[in-house]
């Protein structure tokens, strides 16, 4: 049997008459997983307890087999963590700040100077490494957070909200980078935030918790819907294009282009025959002109629409 990358069972957690977490029992497979609530849902009681820095009220948690009452220094050991709130003290550079964290992780002088000059540039700090971080922006700030969640090798990297503050521009570059660490250092991320839209975009499994609960726990493609909308990617010249929007709308769909898509309506209350016309509609269109067809799939509708009563 593989051991869960984290597993809680009936994990409870009261702070006086407030219970942040009542009987929450799921379990989080390798990969980047999207932990979403609205704000006080239980998402930092639920990291902190995984952590070992708050103590369950009762039942039971685990990540990568080991417990996170009795095993707290193995844990540290194999997760990376970004806390939500700052934490950066003003008169350090990023280089200083990053290089002692990699010391407290046992590293020697050198290696931890050369391992910080490295996540330093992964998440995207250069000459302002050497400047005082009480200067840096919000955007800036969270960089230095991830850089030190990954500066001792971790397996799993835990980010509490690593979005918040930052402008939508801002959010996009450090969902990305969010992505991109996962993806390219081959570890699984846990990532919470109350914004359900940024992480199904970067997530492939998402915890939805609604006051302590586990609301529902899936693959990101299991909970989105399909619409009614085929959404077509072209090989071709923009005339070529032309040609094949003109061949759709020639046989009687709705047809638009956007950007370097085109997207086809699939009429209203047809049937799984009437939608299989649609696919074939788009395939004879671009047999038709001077077109490769690189994609073509139903465009799927967002988890935000559809725990919008869930999640208010
Ligand atoms: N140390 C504490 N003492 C008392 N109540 C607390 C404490 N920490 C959290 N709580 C309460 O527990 C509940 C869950 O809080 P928690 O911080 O885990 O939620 P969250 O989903 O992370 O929300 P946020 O995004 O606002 O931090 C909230 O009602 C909060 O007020």
């Amino acid at each position: 049997m593989t051991v869960p990358l984290i597993a809680a069972r009936d994990l409870t957690r009261r702070y006086g008459a407030v219970t942040a977490l009542d009987a929450l029992s799921v379990t989080m497979e390798p990969g980047i997983t999207g932990l979403v609530g609205a704000n006080g849902a239980g998402k930092s009681t639920l990291v902190k307890i995984l952590l070992g820095i708050v103590d369950p009220s009762s039942g039971s948690a685990g990540v990568m087999g080991h417990d996170v009452v009795r095993d707290r220094a193995q844990i540290r050991a194999l997760v990376g963590y970004m806390p939500e709130h700052d934490c950066l003290p003003p008169d350090m550079s990023a280089t200083e700040f990053v290089s002692f964290m990699a010391r407290c992780s046992g590293l020697p002088v050198t290696a931890a100077r050369e391992r910080a000059a490295e996540v330093l540039r992964h998440v995207g700090l250069f000459e302002e490494r050497y400047r005082p971080m009480g200067g840096y922006s919000t955007g800036m700030a969270q960089r230095v957070k991830l850089a030190q969640a990954l500066v001792h090798d971790p397996r799993i990297l835990i980010l509490d909200e690593p979005t918040n503050g930052l402008d939508p521009e801002g959010r996009d570059e450090m969902l990305a980078l969010v992505s991109r660490t996962g993806r390219e250092f081959g570890i699984s991320v846990l990532v919470s935030s109350h914004l359900l839209g940024e992480l199904e975009r970067i997530c492939d499994r998402i915890v939805l918790i609604e006051q302590g609960r586990l609301l529902r726990a899936e693959q990101v493609g299991a909970l989105t819907t399909e619409t009614g909308t085929l959404v077509v990617e072209l090989d071709g010249d923009a005339p070529a294009v032309d040609q094949f929007v003109a061949q759709v709308a020639a046989r009687g769909l709705l047809v638009q282009r956007e950007r370097q898509r085109v997207l086809v309506e699939i009429p209203e209350n047809v049937d799984a025959a009437g939608i299989q016309q649609a696919h074939d509609i788009v395939r004879d269109a671009a047999a038709a002109s001077d077109v490769g067809l690189l994609r073509l799939e139903r465009r799927r509708g967002h988890l935000q629409d559809l725990f919008a009563g869930a999640n208010a």
